[in-house]
């Protein structure tokens, strides 16, 4: 797994490397070169312009462009100032150690001019703005963004593209789009998330020095991005002599006779992801319904209210069926009432592994007045369970004191509140959105974003459903939960991109996807098991 660190920390390693010797003017030197050589590495470079601002990013620039210069590529410096009127004491010394090597310069060029050499340019080299940007981009950068986004070059920007929060994730108006990003020391949250996602390009982590390694891991990463072959611990490892009991069973509960469909299609992708076994219990009035579209899948129908939503009646059915089934899932479709919440306080006393979900996370933010890391008893429980909330229900769940996440960041601060405050290691939250992060007492894990094609209605459904699945089939085996949602999240990205191949980026939904699981499991298993593919692994 790859740690990643909020800026603030990566500055506290950038303290501890100097004082184990690293000076911050090797780190720059180290920096610049491990940008010169990504650059170097892209091929067919003979042209490249380096873009400079006034701080340290700049002078990983100059030293970039002195690197470059001496391995025999014609290479020009735009500045906004003249190099020896840098107020930074290390980006002037090598700025104007570039300028003695005879690098050739540029000092702040009118836009047309600034065209002109871009056009003339393999690459870019981005070192206007560093992890020290903050609000909009003042000029001249917002300019000359605007110009390195018009060219036809291939752009890598250093540490973070210009215009970015390497933060929160968030771009100002004017922000680099960027087909690589070399960083310094270790990933950032805000090159994951959010608009980070779009202007990063490929990341690549350049450590500096040896002794960043363990630096970064003393300074508490905010969370670590898994690499495939950290699943081979929850991938499932199958028996030859199973049946369908010891696959694990599942029970579903949720549904509404306005909304029956997304606890049918938590029910089939549980079914695909391997369970051997899958029960749906819904309100009487849907479940003539879901029987309908549910050859495979027996379905209960429990009691309703007159707007056909469950009732409490249905508590003694349910913990009957939850008290016999591997794991349970509950929320999809269930709508908020009396009723459906004291159905997930029952479910949430029973023993039985847990899965919450939509509506059934509305409840517990109900049962708990948006301040759910204020009732730590409501989640503590001998089994697992994984609450599963977006932005929108997370911040439901503890609203009251927090506003609505809208970066990884705040993301991953508010499931904290809850997982902290619960204190055990039974309980992972999913925090979904176009950065999922799977946060357990210990850390947060992130798996691998899946793609745009995600983003169509039911797909929470399918991967609450594929949840409770992977929870059933591992409930004796004590996993790292954390890592086990991660490898469902991962699994349902790749069967995002495997529905997009079949009918079309635009046109995936919900059902797309589950038809694939079975097959985007297979394939992050092999990938976990030999990640240089199976010829080489
Ligand atoms: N961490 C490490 O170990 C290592 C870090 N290194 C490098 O240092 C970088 C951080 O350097 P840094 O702190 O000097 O900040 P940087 O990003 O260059 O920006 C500061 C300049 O930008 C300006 N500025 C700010 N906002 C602005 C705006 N909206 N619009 C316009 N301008 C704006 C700001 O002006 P001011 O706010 O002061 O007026 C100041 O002039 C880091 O990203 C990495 O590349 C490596 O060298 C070595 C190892
Ligand atoms: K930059």
């Amino acid at each position: 797994m790859q740690p990643v660190l909020n800026i603030n920390d990566v500055r506290c390693v950038e303290v501890a490397l100097t004082r184990e010797g690293v000076s911050v003017s090797e780190l720059m030197h180290r920096a610049g070169y491990a940008a010169a050589q990504e650059v170097l590495e892209l091929g067919d470079v003979d042209n490249v312009v380096v873009l400079t601002g006034l701080g340290n990013n700049g002078g990983d620039g100059w030293v970039a462009a002195e690197a470059l210069h001496g391995r025999g590529v014609n290479v020009k410096v735009v500045c906004p100032i003249e190099p020896d009127g840098l107020s930074g004491d290390l980006a002037r010394q090598v700025a104007q150690s570039a300028v003695r090597a005879g690098v050739s310069t540029l000092v702040g060029p009118p836009r047309d001019e600034l065209e002109s050499l871009l056009e003339t340019a393999d690459v870019v080299l981005d070192c206007m703005l560093g992890t020290g940007f903050h609000g909009e981009v003042r000029a001249p950068f917002d300019i000359w963004i605007e110009c390195v986004n018009a060219c036809g070059a291939r752009v890598v920007s250093v540490d973070v593209p210009s215009g970015l929060s390497g933060q929160t994730g968030h771009a100002a108006s004017a922000c680099v789009v960027a087909d690589m990003t070399v960083t310094m020391l270790s990933l950032k949250p805000g090159l994951l998330a959010d608009d980070g996602r779009d202007v990063c390009g490929a990341i690549v982590v350049a450590p500096l020095a040896e002794q960043t390694e363990r630096l970064v891991v003393d300074a508490d990463p905010v969370a670590w991005r898994t690499d495939l072959s950290d699943y081979l611990e929850v991938t499932a490892p199958r028996s030859a002599a199973v049946d369908k009991f010891s696959r694990g069973s599942v029970l579903v509960v949720g549904g509404s006779r306005r909304f029956p469909g997304a606890a049918i299609m938590a029910a089939r992708a549980a079914a695909r992801m391997g369970a051997g076994y899958v029960t749906l219990a819904m309100p009487a009035s849907a479940a003539g319904v879901a029987q309908a579209h549910l050859l495979e899948i027996p379905v209960v129908a429990l009691p309703e209210d007159a707007d056909g939503v469950i009732t409490s009646d249905a508590r003694d059915v349910v913990l009957k069926l939850a008290e016999r089934s591997s794991a349970v899932l509950v929320g999809p479709g269930m709508r908020v009432s009396g009723g459906t919440c004291a159905l997930v306080s029952a479910l949430l006393g029973s023993s039985t592994p847990l899965v919450i979900d939509a509506d059934g996370l509305n409840c517990l933010a109900r049962l708990t007045n948006g301040e759910l890391p204020e009732f730590p008893e409501v989640t503590r429980r001998t089994a697992p369970l994984i609450l599963t909330p977006h932005r929108g229900e997370l911040g439901r769940l503890v609203g009251a004191t927090t506003p609505v996440p809208d970066s990884l960041v705040s993301q991953l601060e508010a499931a904290r509140k809850v997982v902290w405050s619960d204190g055990g290691s039974e309980l992972v939250v999913v925090t979904k959105s176009n950065a999922t992060a799977c946060v357990g007492v210990e850390r947060a894990v992130l798996p691998k974003p899946g793609p745009a094609a995600l983003a169509t209605a039911g797909s929470g459904d399918v991967l609450s459903g594929m949840m409770a699945a992977a929870l059933a089939m591992h409930r004796d085996e004590d996993p790292d939960l954390a890592l086990l949602a991660a490898y469902v999240c991962e699994v349902h990205g790749y069967a995002g991109s495997l529905a997009a191949e079949r009918v079309g980026s635009h046109a995936v939904m919900a059902g797309d996807l589950i038809n694939v699981i079975g097959l985007a499991a297979d394939a992050v298993d092999e990938h976990a098991a030999f990640p240089e593919g199976p010829d080489e692994g």
